[in-house]
C-alpha cells in the first residue's frame, strides 16, 4: 500500500490515502511520481482560500462576508467529514475558531434533507461546497443543482461563482456544472471515497469552519498512526493487532458483527463512518483473484455512544447473541462538569459505565453467585450472564483534532489489515452498482408514466404493484422547484 503498487487491482489503482496526510518532505510515489507535492499544493490552496473566506475578504454577491457552509456530498464524500465535524464541535479550541459560523451537510437526495440543510440560512451569506469524487453521483448532483437554483433564484445566476465551490477528481465536470475551476479543489483516483476525509473532501469544509491550523492537527494525528502502522513490529502495532482480533472473532469464533461503542457523545458519528469504511471495504464474496471465498469476509458494524446504547440494544449483547464490542473512552472530557455534592464528576459517571460494561461481558454472572444473593430459583436462568464475551477497550488521552485523526487512521488501517488477511480487495465497491443501474430504469419509468401515462413495464410483479400505488398518490410537482424550498 505505502509503495504505491496497484493493490486495488480491479480498478487498476494504487491506494494512497496515507499520502494525503504525509509531511511535506515525505516521498510517496504512484506510477513513478512523488504525489506528496501535489497533495500539499491543494492543502496550501485550501489554507489560503479558507483564510480569505474566514477573514471576510471573500464576499458574496451582495458584498456580505460568508459565514455558513453547506457541504453537499454522500457516502465517502459525507460520512468522514461529518464524523470529524461532530467530534470537533465541542472541542474548546475548535469552538473558539468556529465562532459565528455554521457547517451543515446535505447528503440524502430526499428533499426533506434539502429543506433541513438550508432552513434558516440566507443564500447571501452561504457557501455551498459540492463534494463528489466522480461528480456524477445522482444524489449529489441533483442536490447541487437544487442548491444552485436556491442561490441563483435569490441572487441571480452570476452569484453561483461566488457562492459555490467544488471538491472532485473530475475537474472537467466541475467546470461544466458552472463552478469556476479556480474554486475547484482536486484529489486523485488513488484516494478511495471512503478513505478521502483527509483530502479536500474533509479538509476544505472543516478548514472553512475551524481554520486550517486546526485541521492540520487532524492530518498530523492520522499521519502519526500511518508512521506507527508502517514501522512498528506486529506485536505492538495497533492496527495489526486490532485487525487480527477482528479476523479471529469473525473467522475463527464465528461472530460476524461488531459494535462500536464510544463513551463520548462527540464521537456519535464515528460508527456510521466506520460502517462505510469497513463494510464497503470488506463486504466481499470473492478473493482478490476473483475466486469465491470459502469463508465469509467482512464485519457487520453498528454502534451508538454509551451510555445511550446501554438503554437500547445491550440486552442482546449481554444475554443474546455474542457481539464483539469496541469500547472507546476518553480520559479527559472536552466539556467537564462537576456538581458539588455529587460522588463523582459527570465524566467519571460516564466512564464508570465504560469500565463496567467490558467486565460484565467478560466475566458475566454465574447461577452460584445469584444463589448466594438469594435470587429466587425461577429467576436464576433469566438473571444469569454467560460471560466470555469478547471486547476491546481503547482509551484516548483526550479528544481533539489530533486524536480524532489518530482514531480515524487506526480504524482505516485495521480494516485494511483484515482485508489483507482475508485475501480480498478492500478498495473496490462493485456491489453498489446494481442498485444504481436499476434506479436508472425506475427513474425513466416514473418520468414516462407521469408525463405520458405510460404503463409500468419490465418490472417484477411486486415492484410493479408498489410502483402503481406510488404513482396513484400523485406527488405535487411544481414547474418551479424553488417554490417548494423553504424560504430563509
Ligand atoms: O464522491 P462520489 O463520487 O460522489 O461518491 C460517493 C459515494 O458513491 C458510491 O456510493 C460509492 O460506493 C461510495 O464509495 C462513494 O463514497
Amino acid at each position: 500500500m505505502f509503495n504505491g503498487e496497484h493493490i486495488n487491482s480491479t480498478e487498476d489503482r494504487s491506494v494512497l490515502h496515507v499520502a494525503l496526510r504525509a509531511p511535506r518532505d515525505k516521498v510517496i510515489s504512484s506510477d513513478g511520481k512523488n504525489v506528496v507535492p501535489e497533495v500539499w499544493k491543494v492543502l496550501d490552496k485550501i489554507n489560503e482560500f479558507s483564510e480569505r473566506f474566514r477573514s471576510g475578504s471573500w464576499v458574496g454577491e451582495t458584498g456580505k462576508a460568508l459565514t455558513d457552509v453547506v457541504a453537499v456530498g454522500i457516502g465517502g464524500s459525507f460520512l468522514g467529514p461529518l464524523f470529524v465535524h461532530t467530534a470537533l464541535q465541542t472541542d474548546p479550541e475548535a469552538i473558539a475558531s468556529a465562532k459565528g459560523r455554521q457547517l451543515r451537510f446535505l447528503a440524502n437526495v430526499d428533499p426533506i434533507d434539502v429543506a433541513r440543510s438550508i432552513t434558516g440560512l440566507n443564500p447571501e451569506t452561504t457557501l455551498v461546497v459540492v463534494v463528489s469524487k466522480t461528480f456524477t453521483t445522482a444524489e449529489t448532483m441533483l442536490n447541487a443543482r437544487t442548491l444552485r437554483e436556491w442561490i441563483s433564484s435569490a441572487l441571480g445566476p452570476q452569484a453561483v461563482a461566488k457562492h459555490m465551490v467544488a471538491v472532485s477528481t473530475n475537474l472537467t465536470l466541475v467546470e461544466k456544472f458552472g463552478i469556476d475551476p479556480k474554486n475547484a479543489f482536486a484529489f486523485w483516483d488513488w484516494v478511495g471515497g471512503r478513505y478521502s476525509v483527509c483530502s479536500a473532501v474533509g479538509v476544505l469544509p472543516l478548514s472553512l469552519q475551524y481554520g486550517f491550523s486546526v485541521v492540520e492537527k487532524f492530518l498530523k494525528g492520522a499521519s502519526s498512526i500511518d508512521e506507527h502502522f508502517y514501522s512498528t513490529q506486529f506485536d505492538k502495532n495497533l492496527p495489526v493487532l486490532l485487525g487480527l482480533l477482528s479476523v479471529w472473532n469473525v473467522s475463527f469464533l464465528g461472530y460476524p458483527a461488531r459494535a462500536i461503542l464510544p463513551y463520548c457523545q462527540a464521537l456519535e458519528k464515528f460508527a456510521p463512518h466506520i460502517q462505510q469504511v469497513s463494510m464497503e471495504s470488506n463486504g466481499k464474496g470473492v478473493s482478490i483473484d476473483g475466486v469465491p471465498l470459502p469463508f465469509e469476509a467482512g464485519e457487520i458494524d453498528f454502534g451508538e455512544p454509551g451510555t445511550n446504547g446501554q438503554h437500547s440494544f445491550y440486552q442482546l449483547i449481554h444475554q443474546g447473541r455474542i457481539i464483539p464490542c469496541d469500547f472507546i473512552g476518553v480520559a479527559k472530557s472536552q466539556q467537564p462538569v462537576y456538581l458539588k455534592g455529587e460522588m463523582v464528576s459527570n465524566h467519571d459517571e460516564l466512564m464508570s459505565n465504560f469500565f463496567a460494561q467490558p467486565d460484565a461481558l467478560a466475566y458475566g454472572k454465574t447461577p452460584e453467585q445469584l444463589l448466594s444473593e438469594k435470587v429466587p430459583k425461577h429467576l436464576i436462568p433469566h438473571k444469569t450472564f454467560s460471560g466470555n464475551r469478547p471486547s476491546i477497550s481503547l482509551l484516548l488521552p483526550h479528544l481533539n483534532a489530533y486524536t480524532v485523526g489518530q482514531l480515524l487512521a487506526i480504524y482505516e488501517h485495521r480494516v485494511a489489515v483484515e482485508g489483507f488477511l482475508w485475501g480480498i480487495n478492500s478498495f473496490d465497491q462493485w456491489g453498489v452498482e446494481l442498485g444504481k443501474s436499476l434506479a436508472t430504469q425506475v427513474r425513466k419509468q416514473l418520468n414516462a408514466s407521469r408525463t405520458k401515462g405510460d404503463p409500468i413495464e419490465g418490472f417484477n410483479y411486486s415492484t410493479a404493484t408498489v410502483m402503481t400505488k406510488y404513482l396513484e398518490a400523485k406527488s405535487p410537482i411544481s414547474s418551479d422547484p424553488v417554490t417548494l424550498l423553504p424560504k430563509a
